[in-house]
């Protein structure tokens, strides 16, 4: 790796926001040059992803780094970053210009301009916990295991399939997934699965599972409220079928930080959790991305993001 440069390195996606990033990034471009001499950027397009981008940064000696979008940005940042190494030297800022903007709701990020920069120049980072993924890309079949690492909330089975249907949608919406949550519970097959957490277990139909390291999902959901990015261990939730009357009845649950008050719900701490189906299909997806099929098992990386914060950030 190249000796570290001092300047803070963007990395844009402009489709974010359904499209709106790249219109904002090109206003708050001069604004940013202005206010950090000496900054560059990159912006991903059809032969360079994030992750490449970030990898390359990171091989490069670009150790600040800025994404600019919503999860799915963040999450592919991540991934290039590990795959260069040397986790712990990075410092990232997140810049909020996705549509759910999830992940940051739980940094307390501020979206304005000159709040954000004057929390980038205060410095304050936290020791961000990473998520690691073993999964499959294919539902059966000889498969070889695939890794991935996440920094938000991962989920299985109504969650997972619900990111599928979103991502292949061709009407694009804030309110898409809450939406899609609903529309789809009539359709939902759930899968039997065997949960194993720090010699507990659980077997049975479940609604959906959720990892969390940080508390927000699906635009201001809060299935893993009782996740900590600082924590040494993830958040596990895990809801069993349930029928579309409790589903509905609990729906509002679902966004205060009470679902684990709904009987059968499950809410618990684990430093690794084995998740496999015995019946049905279970899909996975991370930060909002779709990712494949279980088993799934995840622990937490020992390496930590330092990622910069407000510094009255509480809790
Ligand atoms: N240049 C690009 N063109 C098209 N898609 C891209 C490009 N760069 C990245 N992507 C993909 O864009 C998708 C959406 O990005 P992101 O999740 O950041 O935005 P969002 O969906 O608006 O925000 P959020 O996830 O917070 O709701 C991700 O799947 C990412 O991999």
């Amino acid at each position: 790796m190249k000796p570290p440069i001092p300047h803070w390195h963007f990395l844009v996606n402009p489709a974010a926001g359904r499209g709106r990033a790249a219109r904002k990034w090109a206003r708050l471009l001069p604004r940013l040059q202005a206010a950090l001499p000496g900054m560059t950027w990159a912006e991903s397009d059809a032969e360079n992803s994030l992750t490449v981008l970030a990898e390359a940064a990171v091989r490069a000696g670009r150790l600040r780094l800025v994404g600019v979008g919503g999860d799915g940005t963040h999450h592919d940042i991540l991934n290039g970053i590990v795959a260069a190494g040397n986790v712990e030297r990075v410092l990232y800022a997140p810049f909020p210009l996705g549509s759910g903007n999830d992940w940051v709701r739980t940094l307390g990020t501020p979206r304005q301009l000159s709040a954000w920069l004057a929390t980038l120049h205060a410095g304050h980072w936290i020791d961000h916990a990473i998520g690691n993924l073993v999964y499959y890309r294919t539902p059966s079949g000889p498969r070889m295991p695939a890794i991935r690492s996440f920094l938000n909330v991962a989920g299985m089975a109504y969650d997972a399939e619900v990111v599928r249907r979103a991502e292949k949608a061709r009407f694009k919406h804030r309110l898409l997934y809450p939406l899609l949550t609903l529309a789809y519970l009539r359709d939902f097959t759930a899968p039997t699965v065997r949960i194993d957490y720090d010699g507990q277990a659980f077997q049975g139909p479940v609604h959906t599972v959720n990892f969390g390291i940080g508390r927000y999902n699906g635009g201001g959901m809060r299935l893993v409220p009782q996740a900590d990015p600082e924590r040494p261990d993830l958040a596990l939730t895990f809801a069993p079928e349930f029928s579309i009357a409790k589903i509905l009845l609990h729906a509002w649950r679902f966004y205060t930080a009470s679902i684990g008050r709904v009987p059968g719900v499950v809410t618990a701490h684990a430093s690794q959790v084995g998740v496999a189906p015995t019946q049905g299909t279970l899909e996975l997806e991370a930060d909002g991305e779709w990712l494949g099929y279980g088993p799934v098992t995840v622990r937490l990386d020992h390496r930590r993001l330092r990622v910069v914060v407000p510094a009255g950030r509480r809790g």
